[in-house]
């Protein structure tokens, strides 16, 4: 693929601009999708933080749920932050009654995780051995267990907590460079949209 690719960002909730403006700086014609046709026009997708159970309800109301659920199945690049690995997760923990995810990432994904410690902060990470990124928690999930096919991108704290994984075309981290101004991560997931 020579021309820039169409990368959608799932806009029911969320911090959608910012992840626009990312994936612009990492060269993708960047689109909201809230309907089926917009995602059937897009290369990949970004989910974007919010909160996995607003994501869930909105998706099933506007019908996007099975479409993405199965697009995501098909191999569509995808990336998840925050709330969007939560939703990309295989299998989750500390879920409201009934929550469902997308799937797509062999993982466990524990929801607020950190929240219970600081609701907040900010750390430098090493990320897929490109180097240092700045990376915003907030209110962030870790991932707790991941299967053989996963391949860990990021760690952080004492306890090394995974907070950054990949599986094929999919693409999760706990934090959100959306934030930080530095489109690297973008930059990363740009490319395995091209790759695919
Ligand atoms: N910043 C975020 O995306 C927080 C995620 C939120 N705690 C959830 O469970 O969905």
């Amino acid at each position: 693929m020579t021309a820039a690719p169409t990368i959608g960002v799932l806009a029911l909730q969320g911090d959608v601009r910012e992840h626009i403006r990312a994936l612009e700086a990492a060269g993708a014609r960047a689109v909201p999708v809230r309907r089926k046709a917009e995602l059937d026009a897009v290369d990949g997708l970004v989910i974007p933080g919010g909160e996995s159970t607003t994501i869930w309800k909105l998706a099933v109301a506007f019908d996007l749920f099975e479409p993405l659920r199965l697009r995501i199945k098909d191999g569509m690049p995808a990336y998840g932050s925050c709330a969007g690995m939560i939703m990309l997760a295989d299998r989750i923990e500390g879920g409201i009654e009934g929550q469902q995810t997308f799937g797509g990432i062999d993982m466990l994904v524990r929801r607020n995780a950190f929240g219970r410690q600081v609701d907040s902060f900010e750390t430098d990470l090493e990320f897929a051995g490109r180097g240092t990124i700045r990376a915003v928690f907030i209110r962030a999930p870790w991932v707790e267990s991941v299967g053989p096919d996963v391949e860990v991108l990021g760690r952080v704290g004492p306890e090394d907590r995974i907070v950054a994984v990949r599986q094929g075309s999919l693409l999760a981290t706990s934090f959100h460079p959306e934030l930080t101004g530095d489109a690297r991560v973008h930059s990363y997931f740009v490319e395995m949209v091209r790759e695919h």
